[in-house]
């Protein structure tokens, strides 16, 4: 993976960065290094994460996903961290099963879902670290009665991906389901290259030692400098452009098959980096297509944001027909990619003239390899990011008032946070 930070210079991007910032900055990042490198070294909580690529066991997921091999459909029943890593994986590479990630509770999405898949050939991954998030153990609940209901043992076909204790743990217990533990020191957000990540590609007969493979020459190449690490020097050029402006970070990539990808760098950057009243909002886009669709935003609107443009120089192909249609005569014999890599490039220099900064990130192919490089390098980025915007990068405590104020209204218990949904002022227009 290599990244060019060149467009997000002071010289060319307003915001921008001084070079002289940056090389004062490479100090810290030099600093945050060692932190991160201790904190890796000693296995403490959230640093463990960049050691994944050696402390997971592909073998076991193997073994666990092995008894769903006469399955072509998956369920993977989690939300958060414990379905975008896996489905950044499967949305990507996944060709000769269907993966479903259940990460809402929407009700007509799930009864149509349900109503379309056979239940009869469907594997459940049921995820869950806490084993207490609603949202996933109420779709388990949902999904299990389905099973029941179309005459399937669900005990027959489901595995559990989760911590030490809880729900789930005691599930697994209860009715003898394979069960992967969910690594400690691992925060749902950076667990695509654990279990919780890899157990749906190993069911998708993903290479899941590429993946590793990839991650874990990221890890090898972590150094004190961001001028020798793409993933530092990500995370430094996106720290700088934020503190001089740059609230919003339009993560496109230019690649149909890395649209979850931006899904999950939006939890990623958004859970770790928004405390203290600081962070980047992260926005999901995506080449072409958001070229007719927030480009416009992007380019002629406020100096708040920068873009990263990502893709692969690798791809596969397909020709573009010769054609005397009005002014198009000029796609004949071109190819699409050559239509897709000119997009980017001229999305890129669009920005550049309009000096909004943009950073371009390039991995080799959207393949096991590449992804593993692509997430171990955003996990990296985003915890450099941590240590220098000095938050505690590994905790999310302000998603918990909301789930508190649901669990209150659905008589859950007695919580001040749903009092508080009561005090709403209105004012409502019909
Ligand atoms: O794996 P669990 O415990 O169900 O949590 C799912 C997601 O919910 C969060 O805890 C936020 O509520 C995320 O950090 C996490 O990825």
């Amino acid at each position: 993976m290599k990244v060019d930070i060149g467009n997000a210079l002071a010289s060319e991007a307003t915001p921008g960065v001084p070079e002289g910032a940056l090389d004062r900055l490479d100090r810290r990042v030099a600093d945050a290094h060692d932190t991160i490198a201790a904190g890796r070294a000693a296995s403490t909580h959230g640093y463990e994460s960049l050691n994944l690529p050696s402390t997971v066991d592909p073998e076991a997921i193997r073994a666990a996903v092995a008894p769903f091999d006469d399955c072509d459909t998956l369920l993977n029943v989690g939300i958060g961290g414990s379905a975008l890593g896996a489905a950044t994986l499967t949305d990507a590479l996944a060709d000769d099963v269907e993966a479903y990630y259940l990460d809402n509770v929407d009700p007509e999405w799930i009864e149509d879902l349900l109503s379309e898949i056979d239940l009869e050939s469907t594997a459940v991954n049921v995820v869950s670290r806490s084993g207490t998030t609603a949202e996933t153990l109420a779709n388990f609940l949902v999904v299990r009665e389905a099973m029941d209901d179309a005459g399937v043992d669900w005990t027959e076909r489901t595995w559990v991906t989760t911590g030490e204790a809880g729900n789930l743990r005691n599930l697994a217990d209860q009715h003898d389901l394979p069960a992967l533990d969910v690594p400690d020191g691992v925060p749902g957000r950076f667990s695509a290259l654990s279990t919780v990540g890899l157990a749906a590609a190993a069911f998708a007969d993903l290479d899941i030692e590429a993946v590793l493979a990839g991650a874990g020459e990221v890890a090898d190449d972590l150094s004190g400098s961001l001028y020798d690490t793409p993933a530092y020097a990500y995370g430094a050029i996106t720290y700088a452009l934020d503190v001089r402006g740059a609230g919003v970070n339009a993560m496109m990539p230019y690649a149909e098959s890395l649209e979850t990808f931006a899904e999950w760098y939006a939890q990623l950057s958004a859970e770790s980096l928004g405390k203290d009243g600081l962070g980047q909002t992260p926005v999901r886009a995506l080449g072409a297509t958001d070229q007719h669709s927030q480009l416009q935003l992007y380019r002629a609107g406020p100096h708040d944001k920068m873009v990263t443009l990502v893709r692969p120089e690798e791809r596969a192909d397909r020709a573009i027909p010769e054609t005397d249609l009005e002014g198009l005569s000029y796609l004949g014999g071109s190819t699409l990619g050559d239509l897709l890599d000119a997009e980017f490039e001229a999305t890129e220099a669009s920005l550049a003239q309009a000096d909004l900064p943009n950073v371009r990130i390039e991995i080799d192919e959207v393949d096991e390899r590449g992804l593993g490089e692509l997430l171990y390098s955003m996990e990296a980025a985003t915890i450099l990011a941590g240590e220098l915007y000095d938050v505690d990068t590994f905790v999310q405590p302000a998603v918990e008032w909301g789930k508190k104020a649901a669990r209150g209204l659905l008589g859950g218990g007695e919580f001040e946070e749903a009092d508080a949904v009561d005090q709403k002022t209105e004012l409502v227009v019909e």
